[in-house]
């Protein structure tokens, strides 16, 4: 099975209701998709959304990498060959993580293909379903209570509340949140990088004393402050999560070494795709670490090939972020993994089980 053609396409759904982190407002998923077709008839299917300040990726340059880059050195490659395929996706261009993501995507979905297996099979089995946590937007303290409690009607059980605006009235809001959902819910907390490591270590400290019980706290300080993030993790009792602080396996080394998080969040966007996200969550296993499974705000399609990877290494990825999908008004991937609520579910087809994407904008001029 050779890699013989691509196909890029823009797809952009509507979510239900807009989506606020201390970085961004997005009122749509916007992903640059991709089909790679190999000489067999086959198609895999990959997508990237632009996350501009996570990742410094747009659609232009996730599209123009993956043309100009990483297609003239994999055309003609054997997908049989998947170790050395995904070896000279890695080294076609330096970071451009989403790119290869969405290349690997599409890669690892023809392999499993091939095998006749869903993906999650080939990377060593496991249990198909998952439940997923879902976001609450930071937002005024009514909404973000009222947010919370029609989630845990919709049957959530876990919220991961985004705060990291004006840390005053984030403790206001956690508080008010947790008050309100009375113990019906587990509370994780995202800053996303919005807090200063002395006052997430005192905002904290003033939560966990008022009886607050939250089960993490991702990435209070900037990405880049990794001894700020050391200095939070060594002084609260609450579990620290890196998101933007890790990328790659590399990073996630070096902060395991140096004791900088308790958790570290996994994205395929982050890592370049599945072969790093594998290798960071076996190097968790082997240091008794537990891993997220996360996502940007992205569709069913890198979702999915996400939520393949978890099942496969639920000995080290524990935890589940992966509601993106959850978030679009509707879901235009015909077949693949079905997204009901908190509620992730792969099926038997083989690879991502992925039959076509509607409403495509073709790019492939
Ligand atoms: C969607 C997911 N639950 C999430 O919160 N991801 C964010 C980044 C999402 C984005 O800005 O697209 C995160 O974990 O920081
Ligand atoms: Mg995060």
């Amino acid at each position: 099975m050779k890699i013989s053609g691509i196909t890029y396409g823009l797809l952009k759904i509507p979510l239900k209701t807009p989506f606020k982190t201390a970085l961004r407002t997005v009122h749509h998923i916007e992903d640059a998709v991709i089909r790679i077709e190999t000489d067999t008839g086959h198609v895999g299917h990959g997508s990237a959304p632009a996350t501009a300040v996570i990742t410094g990726e747009t659609h232009a340059s996730i599209v123009a990498a993956i043309r100009n880059e990483i297609m003239p050195k994999i055309m003609g490659q054997d997908v049989e060959n998947l170790n050395q395929v995904v070896d000279i996706i890695q080294r076609s261009l330096y970071k451009n993580t989403s790119a290869k993501a969405a290349v690997e995507i599409a890669l690892y979905d023809l392999f499993a293909q091939q095998l006749e297996r869903p993906l999650y099979k080939v990377l060593g089995g496991g249990e198909p379903q998952l439940s997923t946590d879902i976001t609450i937007s930071v937002d005024h303290i009514r909404k973000m209570v009222d947010d919370s409690l029609a989630a845990i009607e919709l049957g959530y059980e876990t919220l991961k509340i985004k705060v990291g605006k004006d840390i005053n009235l984030d403790i206001e809001r956690i508080k008010a949140i947790h008050a309100a959902v009375d113990g019906k819910a587990v509370l994780r907390l995202d800053a996303n990088q919005g807090w200063t490591p002395k006052k997430t270590v005192s905002a904290l400290r003033e939560l966990e004393a008022s009886g607050v019980e939250l089960e993490f706290i991702e990435q209070p300080v900037k990405g880049d402050d990794i001894d700020g993030m050391k200095y939070v993790t060594e002084r609260v009792t609450t579990p620290v999560m890196a998101d933007e602080s890790t990328f790659g396996p590399k990073e996630v080394i070096d902060l395991i070494k140096m004791r900088g998080a308790d958790i570290i969040n996994i994205k395929l966007m982050k890592t370049g795709g599945l072969s790093n996200a594998i290798k960071i969550a076996d190097m968790a296993a082997v240091y008794d670490m537990e891993c997220m499974i996360g996502c940007m705000l992205e569709s069913a399609i890198s979702v999915s090939a996400a939520a393949h990877v978890a099942v496969a290494k639920s000995q080290s990825i524990t935890k589940i972020d992966l509601d993106g999908p959850s978030w679009a008004a509707s879901n235009p991937v015909r077949g693949g993994a079905s997204f009901e609520n908190s509620e992730i579910s792969l099926g038997n087809a083989p690879g991502l089980g992925i039959d076509g994407i509607d409403g495509l904008v073709d790019l492939s001029f």
